[in-house]
């Protein structure tokens, strides 16, 4: 894996949120990860990108243990957030999961109300002691996630009968609401239309000033507008991590400039 030496001189004055050494990831006999190295930084939006299958959305379940949940998937290799073991016997992946929030391709509000979409979080973590406390975190999450002014007033309203776009915020607020601290995103846009989607890539610019962001995403550009980071991923390998600016302008491995241009993937 390449970088520059600006890119680590200013790696080195931003604080690290996430450190995985040496990951590895099999699914039986399938090696999808293999022996991936990566920092991530606090309040910045890291992109994975690369070719389909190149393990991207795998590395992106490592790190709130989403993978623990399939039989034949096998992680070794170390994960931290803030210098804590995830994978640590005393871990207990439902707490992990709260504190590393997680938005899918697909929008997948819950057949709930808005409101107890949102407040399902903070009900199983015990976050709110009465109705007015839960009513706070609700209208702070909606408000965080830019959809508090489309459904402040329905908001015992079923979250499916929302918009693709709002229904995929709904989802954003959910994640939000546990007060988690970094936000795993695995191609958040791919089911929304392209004003959809420009909403969901300004909202993805503030979250960045309160959590760190993960987004794997198809898109070069989405990649190259929303994040600060990119890393790119070839064959279960990553190829090449550093300044999203300079991975998209000089990129320093020909597999990443092959990607890049379109010539593979
Ligand atoms: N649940 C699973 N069981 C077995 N193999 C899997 C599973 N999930 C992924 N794989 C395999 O692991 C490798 C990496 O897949 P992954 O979905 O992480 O790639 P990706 O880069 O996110 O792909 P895409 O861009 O198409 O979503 C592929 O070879 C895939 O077939």
């Amino acid at each position: 894996m390449k970088d520059t030496n600006l890119t680590e001189s200013i790696d080195a004055m931003t604080p690290q949120k996430i450190s995985a050494r040496h990951v590895n990831v099999h699914y039986g006999e399938t090696h999808a990860i293999k022996d991936v190295s990566v920092d991530i930084a606090a309040n910045t939006v890291t992109a994975f990108i690369g070719p389909s299958g190149c393990g991207k959305s795998t590395f992106l379940r490592c790190l709130n243990r989403m993978n623990d949940t399939i039989d034949t998937c096998r992680v070794t290799g170390d994960i931290r957030i803030d210098d804590e073991d995830i994978y640590d016997r005393k871990v207990d992946p439902v707490q992990l999961r709260a504190k590393i929030g997680m938005v899918f391709q697909k929008p997948n509000p819950f057949p709930k109300s808005i409101h107890d979409n949102v407040a399902y979080g903070p009900k199983i973590h015990g976050l709110a002691r009465n109705k007015a406390e839960m009513d706070d975190i609700v209208e702070d999450a909606l408000k965080r996630a830019a959809l508090w002014s489309e459904v402040n007033d329905r908001l015992d309203a079923p979250g499916t009968g929302l918009s693709g776009g709002q229904q995929q915020r709904l989802c954003i607020a959910r994640a939000i609401a546990t007060a988690p601290e970094v936000l795993l995103m695995d191609e958040p846009c791919s089911a929304l239309d392209p004003i959809a989607t420009a909403q969901i890539e300004e909202l993805i610019d503030n979250l960045r000033q309160s959590y760190s962001v993960v987004i794997v995403t198809h898109s070069m550009q989405q990649a190259a507008r929303v994040s600060q980071k990119t890393a790119f991923f070839h064959m279960g390998s990553l190829v090449e991590f550093g300044e999203t600016d300079r991975i998209f302008t000089a990129p320093e491995d020909p597999r990443t400039e092959s990607y890049i241009t379109g010539r593979i993937g």
